[in-house]
């Protein structure tokens, strides 16, 4: 079974994507309002009964339904408006995820956990001290999410297929995202080497702004963030081994400690199975750390 905490917009679009994808016989929505998890379970199931898939969704109020999850998705908590930053949603989530992750240990304590909720790095890492999970069990979604933006914007920019380009963002999920131009190719041609440098740059501030244009444009992200949660399921599920920028805990790795935040990791059968540690140039490091110092200087103020 997969669990979904939070049966909001995103929860909901991450149900529905992982269910199409078949990952699990059953799906289960868990969340404090009563009604909605068990809504989006009926419409959710009336629309694979039509599609002839054979996965189960379940809505609950019910911590103790999660018993047996293999995988559990913590998208609880509130979104950011037009005009904040991830990082001013600290203070009200921090409490959310700490209460759902002591949930999580107490009916799924085999599970692997992938938090959602923003501000996604502090929360990935209140998710892993908070649990005492070993950090390859605890991995947070946010890279894959802003790599798939920043893909649209190299095919906007090229013209050439989207199935082409291949790209890693890593760092903080919030105001020091960083996008990797350097590293991102099209059929293993370096993007530098197709565009400008004015061209990379434009890239580079686009990936970082765009949420919140959807944001002020839709009132939410939600597509892209539930196929990338379903993305990061299915490379667990399926065992694929896939390199995703995912938040985890830093041991020593990009000289940081203590500290979860974006990195490429190899997802397998047993979650994060190795870290890869590229070769960053000043800029690069500069940014990443400038991300670093932002993840902890917020959980410097918060118990957990
Ligand atoms: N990491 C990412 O890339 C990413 C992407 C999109 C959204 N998000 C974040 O995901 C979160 C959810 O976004 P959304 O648009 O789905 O919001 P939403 O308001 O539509 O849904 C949130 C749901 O959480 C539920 N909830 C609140 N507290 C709960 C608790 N203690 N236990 C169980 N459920 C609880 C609410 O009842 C609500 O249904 C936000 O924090 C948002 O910023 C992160
Ligand atoms: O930007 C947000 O607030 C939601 C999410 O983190 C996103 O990148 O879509």
């Amino acid at each position: 079974m997969i669990t979904i905490i939070g049966a909001g917009k995103v929860g909901g679009d991450a149900a529905l994507f992982s269910a199409l994808r078949r990952l699990d016989d059953e799906i289960l929505l868990l969340d404090i309002a009563e009604g909605l998890p068990q809504g989006e379970a009926m419409d959710l199931n009336h629309m694979l009964s039509e599609q002839g898939i054979d996965v189960n969704v379940k809505g609950s109020n019910n911590y103790e339904d999660m018993k047996g999850s293999k995988i559990v998705v913590v998208v609880a908590g509130a979104g950011r408006k037009p005009g904040m930053t991830r990082m001013d949603l600290l203070k009200i989530n921090a409490g959310v995820v700490k209460d759902v992750v002591g949930n999580i240990k107490k009916f799924a304590d085999d599970a692997m956990i992938i938090p959602v909720t923003n501000p996604l790095d502090p929360m990935a890492q209140i998710a892993y001290k908070t649990s005492g999970f070993d950090r390859s069990r605890v991995f947070g979604m946010g890279g894959m999410l802003d790599l798939s933006r920043f893909k649209q914007f190299i095919h906007e920019a090229t013209g050439y297929s989207r199935e082409s380009t291949k790209a890693l963002v890593i760092g903080e999920h919030g105001e020091n995202m960083l996008p990797l131009t350097r590293f991102a190719t099209v059929s293993g041609i370096p993007l530098p080497t197709l565009l400008p440098k004015e061209k990379l740059d434009e890239i580079f501030t686009a990936t970082k702004g765009v949420a919140a244009e959807v944001i002020k444009l839709k009132g939410a992200t939600v597509h892209a963030p539930g196929n990338a949660i379903s993305a990061m399921i299915e490379s667990v599920v399926q065992d694929k081994k896939q390199v995703i920028p995912v938040s985890t805990n830093l041991d020593g790795e990009y000289g940081q400690k203590d500290v979860s935040i974006g990195v490429p990791a190899v997802v397998g059968k047993k979650g994060v199975e190795k870290i890869l540690e590229l070769e960053l140039n000043d800029e690069e490091k500069e940014w990443f750390n400038k991300g670093v110092d932002s993840v902890k200087n917020a959980l410097s103020g918060v118990e957990f």
